[in-house]
């Protein structure tokens, strides 16, 4: 064995880069625990605590290990994977490491590493054909795919907003892998907006501003993620319009993400705004039941895990605004399940996920939720829920939004005056107090009020 401490601490580093790549439950799940028992120069094996993990490691991570260990080191390494004890020492009845997958790598995936390795790196199982489609995506599915096949002709830029987890990213991935698949000279640059905006602070204190500039000017497609972040950022603004300019103009693709519409961007310049709207928008929404059993039986049969019909509605029922979750959720029962051996069923599905479901819970009816729901569906700013215009278009919304935290949660008067801005309880009263009123005079405002708790108490 040679240079085991060099390539300890290799295999570190690139456990904290994997770390920034994954959700942290997928992250403690499976790379938390791995450690490097043995290396020499060109070699790493890695220590897993079970079969299931070395398995499921090998077929679903060990591409992106073995690129990250690459891009880190500068040279091959190859990587294999051993079950051990919590001492690191081989574990008994283990019958062979499993083997490392064929060497050497195509040359398109070197190819690919380089570039994308300049600004952030497309996570491998973020393709179009991991991505299921249902009514909640299809337009913006659809507009990825377009843009995958006409780069800078179909839709540019291509805006795609949602909540999180919902698939944004996975969507930008895929376009990235599948442009550079027709052409591997594709210069790609994946990056979230806090990376661009910290690589040009960077910079600018380094002195190196045309260095940066070269880097996101010069690529033929720009995905940048999480954009309602540039709110309130002047100079990054100023910076990321003249990005966007060069681009748009040497006709190179741009591809945007939000978790709300350009027009919901608090104090974005109204010429990003505008030039954001110069392609195409798209949403992506929750997904229904339908969808949400499909992605579930889709990922389950990835991870070779048969699970009873009745446990995929349960978990599809309960777990409805986030696709993450929903992933977290499966990989934390499939693991009991292969772990422990024993069947799946309802009872013990709704054990392993008694604290996930509470969380899905809370998370549904906070007052956030109920705000932004009402705000949407009155098509106001959510951020009028909490500021002190006072328009009727404004404030009965935001009244209904007050009166349904009141009924909903089970949030003091002084807190749910908190949360619309710094109100005090006496305004909370008052907004209850209307909106019963106006319910009882008027129809329709029951008949709004009655959908939206319907909504909200899905
Ligand atoms: N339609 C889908 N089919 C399969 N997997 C999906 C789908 N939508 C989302 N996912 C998975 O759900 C997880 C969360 O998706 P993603 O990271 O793309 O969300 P996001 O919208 O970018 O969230 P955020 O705003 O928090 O960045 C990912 O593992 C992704 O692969």
């Amino acid at each position: 064995m040679s240079h085991p401490t060099h390539q300890t601490n290799l295999w570190e580093t690139v456990k904290c880069d994997l770390k920034g790549l994954f959700p942290d439950d997928v992250f403690q799940m499976w790379f938390e625990p791995m450690r490097c028992v043995e290396s020499t120069e060109d070699a790493v094996i890695l220590g897993v605590p079970n079969d299931f993990a070395a398995i499921w490691i090998h077929d679903n991570y060990l591409d992106l290990i073995s690129q990250r260990l690459r891009l880190a080191s500068g040279r091959m390494v190859q990587v294999s994977l051993r079950k051990v004890d919590a001492n690191g020492n081989p574990a008994p009845r283990f019958s062979a490491p499993v083997e490392p997958k064929a060497k050497p790598a195509p040359k398109r995936t070197v190819r690919y590493d380089e570039r994308s390795a300049a600004a952030g790196t497309l996570n491998p199982r973020n393709t179009f054909e991991t991505f299921v489609v249902g009514p909640n995506n299809q337009l913006a599915h659809a507009a990825a795919l377009a843009v995958s096949q006409a780069p800078a002709q179909a839709y540019n830029p291509l805006f795609i907003h949602g909540s999180t987890g919902l698939g944004k990213t996975h969507l930008m991935h895929a376009i990235g892998h599948s442009i550079l698949q027709r052409n591997p000279e594709a210069k790609i640059a994946y990056l979230s907006t806090e990376k661009f905006t910290n690589e040009y602070i960077h910079a600018i204190q380094e002195n190196a501003l045309t260095k940066f500039r070269q880097r996101y000017r010069n690529v033929d497609v720009l995905l940048i993620d999480d954009i309602q972040f540039l709110s309130g950022k002047e100079r990054i603004q100023e910076e990321f319009f003249h990005t966007f300019n060069d681009l748009f103009e040497s006709q190179k693709q741009i591809v945007l993400s939000s978790d709300r519409p350009v027009t919901e961007i608090a104090t974005l310049e109204a010429r990003l705004v505008s030039r954001f709207q110069w392609g195409l928008s798209a949403d992506i929404q929750s997904p229904d039941f339908e969808t949400r059993v499909a992605i579930l039986r889709t990922k389950a049969a990835t991870l070779k895990i048969d699970l009873p019909q009745n446990v995929v509605e349960f978990m599809a029922q309960h777990i409805s605004k986030n696709i993450r979750r929903l992933e977290g959720a499966l990989i934390k029962i499939s693991s009991y399940a292969v772990l422990t051996g024993k069947p799946l069923d309802l009872a013990s599905a709704e054990h392993l996920l008694k604290d996930v479901l509470m969380e899905e819970a809370q998370n549904r009816l906070n007052i956030e939720g109920i705000q932004k729901r009402v705000a949407d569906h009155y098509q106001i700013r959510h951020s009028d829920m909490t500021s002190k215009r006072r328009p009727n278009a404004i404030a009965f919304p935001r009244q209904i939004a007050m009166y349904l935290s009141r009924q909903l949660t089970r949030h003091s008067l002084q807190e749910i005056g908190e949360a619309f801005g710094g109100r005090d309880h006496g305004t909370v009263i008052h907004a209850v107090k209307t909106v019963e009123n106006m319910m009882e005079q008027d129809d329709s405002v029951r008949g709004s009020v009655d959908f939206l708790k319907t909504q909200l108490a899905k």
